[in-house]
């Protein structure tokens, strides 16, 4: 419990109301934003998570034990979220609020997560870890409807490239008609609205569709995080 404690910390820092935190007193890091204008709805910060927060990550995720047999790649859970599922949530709100976009008044104005999404309670209640092996990656989809809107991608170890492709799109031009997103290690991705309904999004790890900037990316493991939250069925 100590340990898990002690990492959480060093995960996300001192989150309690301790007024000795040394933590306390350091000004936030400056997260920076990017809105993929193509997409509505569809952001990426990709410094949110620093190499040391993303291999603490990787260790609290190891410790759940999910993926021990080689043939374990996915792990769900809802409801009741693990702690460092709970902080990471809580690091995405702060993140967004942090950033120099409106998150609290007229609707108009484009943010990461609108603030009717920002501000639900609780944020999400539903996690899968995706382990994939160098080759492995998700065929195009849209997120099931049993979400709601707003959905959050953590990227960890290998960086990649997801592709976006309209739903409207007819089969001849959807394969020129993709947008790319270079996932790195550490980068956050925010889908709501026209990214979460309307765009598919695909990772193919497949021999030549990993292309950065004209250079096939070299694949390592990759694992990521999706926060999404259940639909309420009354
Ligand atoms: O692994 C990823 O980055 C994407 C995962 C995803 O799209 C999903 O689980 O629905
Ligand atoms: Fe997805």
């Amino acid at each position: 419990m100590e340990d898990n404690k002690a990492l959480l910390i060093e995960v996300f820092g001192e989150s309690s109301e301790d007024e000795q935190s040394p933590s306390k007193n350091e000004s936030p890091p400056n997260h920076c934003w990017e809105r993929i204008e193509e997409i509505e709805g569809l952001w990426l910060c990709r410094d949110f998570l620093s190499p040391q927060q993303q291999s603490s990550l990787i260790s609290a995720i190891q410790e759940e034990r999910w993926f021990t047999e080689a043939s374990h790649n996915q792990a769900m859970r809802f409801g009741d979220l693990p702690a460092w599922a709970i902080e990471l949530s809580a690091s995405i709100h702060e993140v967004v609020l942090s950033s120099n976009y409106a998150v609290d008044d007229g609707k108009d104005e484009p943010c990461p997560f609108p603030p009717d999404l920002l501000w639900r309670e609780p944020l999400f209640d539903q996690l899968i870890v995706n382990v994939y092996h160098p080759g492995e990656g998700i065929c195009a989809h849209v997120d099931l409807m049993r979400f709601e809107d707003g959905i959050a991608i953590v990227s960890l170890e290998s960086s990649c490239v997801m592709h976006f492709s309209s739903v409207e799109g007819t089969i001849s031009d959807v394969e020129s008609n993709k947008i790319p997103i270079h996932l790195t290690p550490g980068s956050l991705v925010l889908m709501s609205g026209e990214a979460r309904y309307a765009w598919k999004h695909e990772i193919n790890r497949r021999p030549g569709f990993q292309k950065w900037e004209g250079q096939e990316i070299h694949q390592r493991m990759r694992t990521s995080v999706t926060l999404r939250k259940l639909r309420q069925v009354d």
